[in-house]
């Protein structure tokens, strides 16, 4: 089966010029089909503080009111994915950036309010691999936001790494997909304060332990469970690196495996 990358990278990325910058060159440099998700919370969170729009987060999701939804579809869809598309044609890439309800990409429903309302958020329900892999074999690299659509007119606002996970597992269909979720950090930390105390491998067992520890702890949560859900959905494998790894694999970083 041929191989296929699917990156994320999150907010503390895109909000760094540099960084961005050498990431989009590095990744324009890798050979073969790909695929690059980007979030973009925090570059959300500083227009609606702009904006006078109140932000709410529980447990690394945005409670997203209409108000929050018309700042994240322009944040992440417009300035974010442009931007980013812009840069990775500088770089010879030839991308299309996407939300979910371009081309029916990516399907999801309302999240249902039950003990909390998340208010416009969705959860995925159908990922349009075929389209996705159309788009591949004409040699271009699709780059998608956290914007999804319910199919009856309404967009949606669902987190990046879940969108990658999704990706990475439909399109394990047709590839042998490799997903890696780049952030500013080496990897999961043994200890936040220490940037060195990577730990190399967790497993379900590990997680369940680090999660009862309290070693990790916000978006760091949800990023586990994400790439566990990809792992359990036929993803051949999942890493978390900083930028780094997309030059030289090697490196120190967090492997996961069931
Ligand atoms: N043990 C840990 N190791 C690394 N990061 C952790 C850990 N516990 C919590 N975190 C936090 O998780 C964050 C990454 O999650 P998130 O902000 O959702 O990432 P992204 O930038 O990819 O969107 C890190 O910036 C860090 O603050
Ligand atoms: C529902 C939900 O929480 N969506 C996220 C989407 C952006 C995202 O995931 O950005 P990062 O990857 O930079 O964190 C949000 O609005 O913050």
């Amino acid at each position: 089966m041929k191989q296929l990358l699917v990156a994320k990278i999150g907010g503390n990325i895109i909000e760094d010029k540099d960084a961005l910058n050498q990431f989009l060159i590095d990744f324009s440099k890798i050979e073969g089909p790909k695929i690059l998700i980007h979030g973009g919370g925090k570059s959300a969170t500083q227009l609606s503080e702009k904006l006078g729009v109140k932000t709410e987060m529980i447990d690394g999701r945005r409670i997203t009111s209409a108000e929050n939804l018309d700042v994240v579809v322009m944040t992440y869809a417009g300035l974010i994915n442009k931007n980013i598309v812009a840069g990775l044609q500088k770089h010879g890439s030839p991308a299309l950036g996407l939300t979910g309800a371009d081309a029916n990409t990516i399907m999801a429903t309302k999240r249902p309010a039950q003990f909390v309302d998340y208010g416009f958020v969705g959860d995925v329900e159908k990922v349009n691999d075929k389209m996705i892999k159309g788009i591949l074999d004409m040699g271009i690299i699709p780059v998608f936001c956290a914007i999804t659509h319910d199919g009856n007119g309404q967009l949606l606002n669902t987190n990046a790494d879940t969108i990658a996970s999704e990706i990475a597992s439909a399109m394990s269909a047709h590839f042998e997909v490799s997903l890696f979720y780049c952030f500013e950090l080496k990897g999961v930390l043994e200890d936040i304060n220490n940037k060195d105390s990577v730990i190399e491998h967790i497993d379900l067992e590990k997680y369940a332990k680090l999660r009862d520890d309290q070693v990790i702890a916000d978006g760091m949560l949800p990023k586990l469970q994400n790439c566990f859900d990809a792992l359990q959905k036929n993803v051949a494998s999942v890493h978390i690196a900083n930028s780094e790894y997309i030059k030289d694999n090697t490196v120190k970083h967090t492997t996961l495996s069931l």
